[in-house]
């Protein structure tokens, strides 16, 4: 994966602006993610962000469960134990494939949204369980609130349509903030394909922006090399990995296309081998357009070249589309 891009020149001169845009378009078209430093999240957050998500995953398991998900894909908020949700349901959606096998995840999960949410209310432990939890996450959540709606911005400058358009788009913060943790296991598990760590799957929303600790595994599908997937170098837990999702690929008529990725070995474990993979902890920000907006291709990508591709859905529509298939498949 190439370099990492540097965020703070979208306030930079005029020039600048345009050149990080553009070069934030290409590498999502070409490599499928790009990485962002100087993202304006503080580093010393981020560093607090693992911490406080170290903290969530050690709580004896009916603690966590104070908090929990329920069976059923919604209100899509809560914890969710190991085997709970599988993504291989979705594997093969975003190329139009019929479901595949069935893959069990080894990972367990907490949904959030923004606090300000009218729809739905999040889950929390207890806060006498994790003091200071959760006015840090709510926080964290709005920060990432603002560095999303600048790269909307920057992307829709790089696409030439309007960035107010695209602010307005998701001004509610309807999104969803996830925390992961990928339990040590032995490769041996692995080893027959009937459980990974996280299937293949396209995110649904806008874009996602993803923090990962330095263990490794994370793979994307290169753009330019259908079929290959490539590592994401993990050495900089503070960058963020940035990837686009399904309704951005709606509303640019396939202009630009929401790049599969998964979970897997680490680089440094060999495939089916007696060797521990060690725990790994990611935090996922799920950028979404407003629930009641449409996510119609916008006008510029509809040509007589490129006729439009899709119905009109609004997003919440879109999104509850997808999430059915994530749980309940374990039984
Ligand atoms: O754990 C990771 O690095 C990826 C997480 C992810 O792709 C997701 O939650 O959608
Ligand atoms: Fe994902």
């Amino acid at each position: 994966m190439s370099e990492s891009l540097d965020l703070s020149l979208l306030k930079g001169t005029p020039e600048q602006r345009a050149e990080v845009s553009a070069a934030l378009l290409r590498t999502l078209k070409t490599k499928g993610c790009a990485k962002l430093k100087n993202h304006g999240i503080p580093d010393e957050l981020v560093h607090r962000l693992f911490d406080q998500t170290r903290r969530f995953f050690s709580l004896p398991l009916e603690d966590k469960m104070l908090a929990k998900h329920p069976p059923e894909a919604n209100p899509n908020r809560g914890y969710s134990f190991v085997g709970q949700e599988s993504v291989s349901g979705i594997s093969g959606f975003e190329k139009g494939l019929p479901q595949g096998k069935f893959v069990r995840d080894i990972k367990e999960t907490v949904d959030y949204g923004s606090a300000t949410d009218d729809l739905v209310e999040n889950q929390w432990v207890p806060e006498e369980k994790i003091p200071g939890y959760r006015n840090f996450m709510e926080d964290f959540y709005d920060r990432c609130f603002k560095v999303e709606l600048e790269i909307l911005a920057a992307l829709a400058t790089a696409l030439g349509i309007s960035e107010s358009d695209m602010v307005m788009l998701h001004n509610k913060a309807e999104n969803e903030f996830r925390i992961l943790h990928y339990p040590a296991i032995p490769a041996s598990e692995l080893a027959d394909g009937t459980a990974t760590r996280l299937a293949e799957h396209t995110d649904f929303g806008s874009i996602t922006m993803l923090f990962q600790d330095s263990v490794g595994g994370l793979q994307v599908e290169n753009q330019q090399n259908l079929g290959v997937f490539e590592g994401v170098e993990s050495s900089n837990k503070t960058d963020i990995i940035l990837n686009i999702g399904d309704s951005f690929q709606r509303l640019t008529n396939d202009t630009f296309r929401a790049a599969c990725h998964r979970v897997t070995y680490p680089p440094t474990v060999k495939v089916g081998s007696d060797e521990v993979i060690p725990e790994r902890y990611s935090i996922a920000y799920f950028a979404k357009p407003n629930r009641n907006a449409s996510l119609f291709p916008f006008k510029k990508f509809i040509t007589p070249n490129t006729p439009c591709l899709y119905e009109d859905i609004t997003a919440w529509d879109y999104n509850n589309l997808r999430i059915a298939k994530l749980f309940g498949q374990a039984a």
